[in-house]
Protein backbone atom coordinates (compact mmCIF):
# COMPACT_ATOMS: atom_id res chain seq x y z
CA UNK A 1 0.00 0.00 0.00
CA UNK A 2 1.07 3.42 -0.66
CA UNK A 3 -0.30 5.83 1.43
CA UNK A 4 -2.63 9.22 -0.02
CA UNK A 5 -0.77 12.22 0.30
CA UNK A 6 -2.82 14.44 3.23
CA UNK A 7 -2.03 17.69 1.14
CA UNK A 8 -1.47 20.73 3.30
CA UNK A 9 -0.60 23.44 0.75
CA UNK A 10 -3.19 22.75 -1.59
CA UNK A 11 -5.91 22.51 1.33
CA UNK A 12 -4.41 25.95 3.09
CA UNK A 13 -4.39 27.17 -0.51
CA UNK A 14 -8.68 26.71 -0.81
CA UNK A 15 -9.25 28.14 2.91
CA UNK A 16 -6.98 31.34 1.81
CA UNK A 17 -9.12 31.74 -1.13
CA UNK A 18 -12.16 31.60 0.36
CA UNK A 19 -10.79 34.04 3.07
CA UNK A 20 -9.90 36.35 0.53
CA UNK A 21 -13.39 36.91 -0.40
CA UNK A 22 -14.66 36.88 3.23
CA UNK A 23 -11.91 39.75 3.93
CA UNK A 24 -13.16 41.50 0.74
CA UNK A 25 -16.56 41.86 2.14
CA UNK A 26 -15.59 42.70 5.48
CA UNK A 27 -13.38 45.80 4.10
CA UNK A 28 -17.21 46.86 2.23
CA UNK A 29 -18.39 47.03 6.03
CA UNK A 30 -15.59 49.23 7.14
CA UNK A 31 -13.97 46.60 8.96
CA UNK A 32 -10.36 45.65 7.89
CA UNK A 33 -8.84 42.55 9.92
CA UNK A 34 -5.22 43.09 11.24
CA UNK A 35 -3.14 40.01 12.74
CA UNK A 36 -0.17 41.15 15.10
CA UNK A 37 2.35 39.31 16.13
CA UNK A 38 5.17 39.60 18.76
CA UNK A 39 8.76 37.63 17.88
CA UNK A 40 11.44 37.46 20.84
CA UNK A 41 14.59 36.97 19.84
CA UNK A 42 16.62 35.65 16.69
CA UNK A 43 15.71 31.55 16.23
CA UNK A 44 15.48 31.09 12.79
CA UNK A 45 12.47 28.68 12.59
CA UNK A 46 10.53 31.15 14.28
CA UNK A 47 11.55 33.89 12.20
CA UNK A 48 10.43 32.18 9.05
CA UNK A 49 7.15 30.84 10.58
CA UNK A 50 6.39 34.42 11.72
CA UNK A 51 7.43 35.60 8.29
CA UNK A 52 5.08 33.12 6.34
CA UNK A 53 1.93 34.56 8.36
CA UNK A 54 2.83 38.23 7.30
CA UNK A 55 2.77 36.93 3.67
CA UNK A 56 -0.38 35.01 3.95
CA UNK A 57 -1.98 37.86 5.82
CA UNK A 58 -0.69 39.92 2.58
CA UNK A 59 -2.10 37.22 0.18
CA UNK A 60 -5.68 37.55 1.88
CA UNK A 61 -5.86 41.45 2.83
CA UNK A 62 -4.99 41.12 6.58
CA UNK A 63 -3.13 43.77 7.84
CA UNK A 64 -0.06 43.22 9.50
CA UNK A 65 1.73 44.63 12.78
CA UNK A 66 4.76 43.48 13.11
CA UNK A 67 6.35 44.14 16.49
CA UNK A 68 9.99 42.19 17.33
CA UNK A 69 12.21 42.36 20.33
CA UNK A 70 15.57 40.94 21.20
CA UNK A 71 16.35 37.97 22.88
CA UNK A 72 17.85 40.20 25.64
CA UNK A 73 14.63 41.64 26.10
CA UNK A 74 13.13 41.18 30.06
CA UNK A 75 9.41 40.39 31.12
CA UNK A 76 8.56 44.02 31.22
CA UNK A 77 9.49 44.91 28.15
CA UNK A 78 7.63 41.69 26.43
CA UNK A 79 4.36 42.39 29.15
CA UNK A 80 4.32 46.39 27.60
CA UNK A 81 4.13 45.25 23.89
CA UNK A 82 1.25 42.90 24.84
CA UNK A 83 0.09 45.74 26.99
CA UNK A 84 0.18 48.12 23.52
CA UNK A 85 -1.34 45.31 21.18
CA UNK A 86 -4.18 44.96 23.65
CA UNK A 87 -5.05 48.61 23.01
CA UNK A 88 -4.18 49.19 19.84
CA UNK A 89 -7.62 48.85 17.69
CA UNK A 90 -5.87 48.54 14.14
CA UNK A 91 -4.97 44.56 15.79
CA UNK A 92 -8.04 42.95 15.90
CA UNK A 93 -6.22 39.70 16.76
CA UNK A 94 -2.67 38.66 17.31
CA UNK A 95 -0.34 36.28 18.41
CA UNK A 96 3.20 35.81 20.61
CA UNK A 97 5.33 33.30 18.78
CA UNK A 98 6.14 30.43 20.68
CA UNK A 99 8.81 29.41 22.46
CA UNK A 100 9.55 32.56 24.27
CA UNK A 101 13.47 32.86 25.30
CA UNK A 102 14.35 31.16 28.70
CA UNK A 103 13.91 32.81 31.44
CA UNK A 104 10.61 34.34 30.35
CA UNK A 105 7.55 33.47 32.08
CA UNK A 106 5.29 32.32 28.61
CA UNK A 107 1.93 31.32 30.66
CA UNK A 108 2.41 35.12 32.51
CA UNK A 109 2.09 36.53 28.80
CA UNK A 110 -0.49 34.02 27.19
CA UNK A 111 -2.75 35.24 30.34
CA UNK A 112 -2.27 39.10 30.08
CA UNK A 113 -3.46 38.69 26.14
CA UNK A 114 -7.13 40.17 25.53
CA UNK A 115 -9.04 37.01 25.55
CA UNK A 116 -11.10 38.40 22.51
CA UNK A 117 -7.71 39.12 20.60
CA UNK A 118 -6.16 35.73 21.19
CA UNK A 119 -5.59 34.81 17.58
CA UNK A 120 -4.12 31.69 18.46
CA UNK A 121 -6.98 29.85 20.80
CA UNK A 122 -4.14 29.72 23.63
CA UNK A 123 -5.32 32.35 26.19
CA UNK A 124 -6.31 29.78 29.19
CA UNK A 125 -9.64 31.50 29.24
CA UNK A 126 -10.10 30.20 25.60
CA UNK A 127 -8.43 27.12 26.62
CA UNK A 128 -11.28 26.74 29.51
CA UNK A 129 -13.61 27.84 27.21
CA UNK A 130 -12.81 25.00 24.82
CA UNK A 131 -12.79 22.27 27.79
CA UNK A 132 -16.36 23.98 28.90
CA UNK A 133 -17.71 23.52 25.02
CA UNK A 134 -17.97 27.16 24.45
CA UNK A 135 -17.20 29.10 21.60
CA UNK A 136 -13.73 29.64 21.30
CA UNK A 137 -11.14 30.39 18.61
CA UNK A 138 -9.64 26.99 18.16
CA UNK A 139 -5.50 25.95 18.57
CA UNK A 140 -4.45 26.60 14.86
CA UNK A 141 -2.56 23.01 14.87
CA UNK A 142 -5.10 21.01 16.30
CA UNK A 143 -7.72 22.71 13.76
CA UNK A 144 -5.18 22.47 10.67
CA UNK A 145 -5.18 18.27 11.72
CA UNK A 146 -9.31 18.37 11.76
CA UNK A 147 -9.58 20.23 8.90
CA UNK A 148 -6.97 17.74 6.90
CA UNK A 149 -8.70 14.84 7.94
CA UNK A 150 -11.92 15.86 7.02
CA UNK A 151 -10.94 17.08 3.69
CA UNK A 152 -9.46 14.05 2.63
CA UNK A 153 -12.73 11.64 4.76
CA UNK A 154 -10.42 10.05 7.10
CA UNK A 155 -13.43 8.75 9.19
CA UNK A 156 -12.70 10.70 13.02
CA UNK A 157 -16.07 9.47 14.58
CA UNK A 158 -15.78 6.33 16.51
CA UNK A 159 -11.76 6.24 15.73
CA UNK A 160 -9.38 5.16 17.53
CA UNK A 161 -6.41 8.10 18.09
CA UNK A 162 -3.30 8.04 19.54
CA UNK A 163 -1.77 11.88 20.25
CA UNK A 164 2.06 11.90 20.84
CA UNK A 165 2.88 15.06 22.61
CA UNK A 166 1.59 17.14 25.31
CA UNK A 167 3.07 20.80 24.72
CA UNK A 168 0.40 23.51 25.03
CA UNK A 169 0.13 24.44 21.34
CA UNK A 170 -0.61 20.92 20.07
CA UNK A 171 -0.58 17.85 22.26
CA UNK A 172 -3.21 19.27 25.17
CA UNK A 173 -5.54 21.46 23.03
CA UNK A 174 -5.87 18.09 20.25
CA UNK A 175 -7.66 15.64 22.53
CA UNK A 176 -9.83 18.45 23.14
CA UNK A 177 -10.90 19.04 19.95
CA UNK A 178 -11.33 15.58 18.92
CA UNK A 179 -13.15 14.20 21.68
CA UNK A 180 -15.92 16.92 21.54
CA UNK A 181 -19.37 15.09 20.42
CA UNK A 182 -19.21 16.78 16.71
CA UNK A 183 -15.95 14.43 16.34
CA UNK A 184 -16.26 11.47 18.84
CA UNK A 185 -12.93 9.76 18.99
CA UNK A 186 -11.31 7.67 21.54
CA UNK A 187 -7.97 9.32 22.31
CA UNK A 188 -4.76 8.05 23.97
CA UNK A 189 -2.48 10.89 24.63
CA UNK A 190 1.05 8.96 24.72
CA UNK A 191 4.62 10.92 26.28
CA UNK A 192 8.18 10.92 26.97
CA UNK A 193 6.59 8.56 30.56
CA UNK A 194 4.43 6.43 28.20
CA UNK A 195 5.89 2.40 28.88
CA UNK A 196 5.06 0.85 25.67
CA UNK A 197 4.45 3.49 23.08
CA UNK A 198 4.60 1.31 19.93
CA UNK A 199 2.05 -0.81 21.81
CA UNK A 200 -0.27 1.81 21.61
CA UNK A 201 0.05 3.05 18.18
CA UNK A 202 0.18 -0.62 17.08
CA UNK A 203 -3.76 0.36 17.91
CA UNK A 204 -4.04 3.30 16.52
CA UNK A 205 -6.73 4.14 13.34
CA UNK A 206 -5.39 8.25 13.79
CA UNK A 207 -2.00 8.80 14.66
CA UNK A 208 -1.14 12.33 15.47
CA UNK A 209 2.58 12.75 16.40
CA UNK A 210 3.69 15.59 17.91
CA UNK A 211 6.88 14.75 19.88
CA UNK A 212 9.61 16.71 18.12
CA UNK A 213 11.27 13.16 18.03
CA UNK A 214 12.91 12.31 14.37
CA UNK A 215 11.33 9.25 12.93
CA UNK A 216 10.15 8.22 16.16
CA UNK A 217 6.88 6.29 14.15
CA UNK A 218 8.41 3.42 12.49
CA UNK A 219 6.55 1.56 9.81
CA UNK A 220 6.47 -1.45 12.39
CA UNK A 221 4.21 0.35 14.51
CA UNK A 222 1.26 1.58 12.33
CA UNK A 223 -1.69 -0.69 11.82
CA UNK A 224 -1.84 -0.94 8.05
CA UNK A 225 -4.80 1.50 6.73
CA UNK A 226 -4.08 3.77 9.48
CA UNK A 227 -3.88 7.28 8.73
CA UNK A 228 -0.69 9.42 9.85
CA UNK A 229 -0.12 12.84 10.65
CA UNK A 230 3.21 14.33 11.13
CA UNK A 231 3.38 17.27 13.26
CA UNK A 232 6.98 17.13 14.60
CA UNK A 233 9.68 18.87 13.56
CA UNK A 234 13.67 18.16 14.09
CA UNK A 235 16.57 19.15 12.05
CA UNK A 236 19.27 17.33 10.21
CA UNK A 237 22.48 18.61 10.57
CA UNK A 238 21.72 20.44 7.01
CA UNK A 239 18.89 22.16 9.00
CA UNK A 240 16.55 20.05 6.86
CA UNK A 241 13.14 19.43 8.29
CA UNK A 242 12.83 15.96 10.04
CA UNK A 243 9.23 14.60 11.20
CA UNK A 244 8.35 12.25 14.23
CA UNK A 245 7.77 9.91 11.18
CA UNK A 246 9.68 7.46 9.40
CA UNK A 247 9.04 7.54 5.74
CA UNK A 248 8.88 3.41 5.35
CA UNK A 249 5.27 4.64 7.49
CA UNK A 250 3.75 5.31 3.81
CA UNK A 251 4.11 2.00 2.94
CA UNK A 252 1.64 0.56 5.68
CA UNK A 253 -0.95 3.76 5.82
CA UNK A 254 -3.40 4.70 4.23
CA UNK A 255 -3.62 8.88 4.80
CA UNK A 256 0.28 10.28 5.54
CA UNK A 257 0.86 14.18 5.88
CA UNK A 258 3.64 15.00 4.42
CA UNK A 259 6.38 17.04 6.52
CA UNK A 260 7.26 19.83 5.26
CA UNK A 261 4.22 20.81 3.15
CA UNK A 262 1.54 18.79 5.41
CA UNK A 263 -0.10 20.21 9.42
CA UNK A 264 2.55 23.42 9.14
CA UNK A 265 0.58 25.38 5.96
CA UNK A 266 -2.43 24.73 7.83
CA UNK A 267 -1.84 26.15 10.98
CA UNK A 268 -0.72 29.36 9.42
CA UNK A 269 -4.43 29.04 7.42
CA UNK A 270 -6.56 27.97 10.78
CA UNK A 271 -4.74 31.19 12.21
CA UNK A 272 -6.65 33.33 9.55
CA UNK A 273 -9.82 31.89 9.90
CA UNK A 274 -9.66 32.75 13.37
CA UNK A 275 -8.56 36.61 12.67
CA UNK A 276 -11.16 36.30 10.36
CA UNK A 277 -14.19 35.00 12.52
CA UNK A 278 -13.50 37.03 14.85
CA UNK A 279 -13.32 40.32 13.00
CA UNK A 280 -16.73 39.07 11.32
CA UNK A 281 -18.52 38.49 14.67
CA UNK A 282 -17.42 42.10 15.69
CA UNK A 283 -19.87 43.42 12.76
CA UNK A 284 -22.50 40.64 13.13
N1 LIG B 1 2.12 31.25 18.95
C1 LIG B 1 2.40 30.09 18.36
N2 LIG B 1 3.65 29.61 18.38
C2 LIG B 1 3.90 28.43 17.77
C3 LIG B 1 2.88 27.72 17.08
C4 LIG B 1 1.57 28.24 17.10
O1 LIG B 1 0.61 27.67 16.55
N3 LIG B 1 1.38 29.45 17.73
N4 LIG B 1 3.18 26.57 16.37
C5 LIG B 1 4.56 26.24 16.10
C6 LIG B 1 5.15 26.93 14.90
N5 LIG B 1 4.24 27.38 13.83
C7 LIG B 1 3.41 28.40 14.05
O2 LIG B 1 3.73 29.38 14.64
C8 LIG B 1 4.40 26.92 12.49
C9 LIG B 1 5.11 25.77 12.20
C10 LIG B 1 5.30 25.37 10.87
C11 LIG B 1 4.79 26.13 9.84
C12 LIG B 1 5.02 25.81 8.42
O3 LIG B 1 4.39 26.37 7.56
N6 LIG B 1 5.96 24.91 8.12
C13 LIG B 1 6.31 24.57 6.76
C14 LIG B 1 7.81 24.43 6.65
C15 LIG B 1 8.55 25.69 6.93
C16 LIG B 1 10.07 25.46 6.85
O4 LIG B 1 10.54 25.17 5.77
O5 LIG B 1 10.72 25.57 7.90
C17 LIG B 1 5.67 23.23 6.38
O6 LIG B 1 5.41 22.43 7.28
O7 LIG B 1 5.47 23.01 5.21
C18 LIG B 1 4.07 27.26 10.13
C19 LIG B 1 3.87 27.64 11.45
C20 LIG B 1 5.43 26.60 17.29
N7 LIG B 1 5.15 27.92 17.76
Amino acid sequence: MTAQILDGKATAAAIKSDLTARVAALKEKGVTPGLGTILVGDDPGSQKYVAGKHRDCAQVGIASIQRELPATATQEEIEAVVRELNEDPACTGYIVQLPLPKGIDENRILELMDPDKDADGLHPMNLGRLVLNESAPLPCTPNGVLTLLRQYGVEIKGAEVVVVGRGVTIGRPMPLLLTRRSENATVTQCHTGTRDLSAHLKRADIIIAAAGSAHLVRAEDVKPGAAVLDVGVSRSAEGKIVGDVHPDVAEVAAWISPNPGGVGPMTRAQLLVNVVEAAERSVD
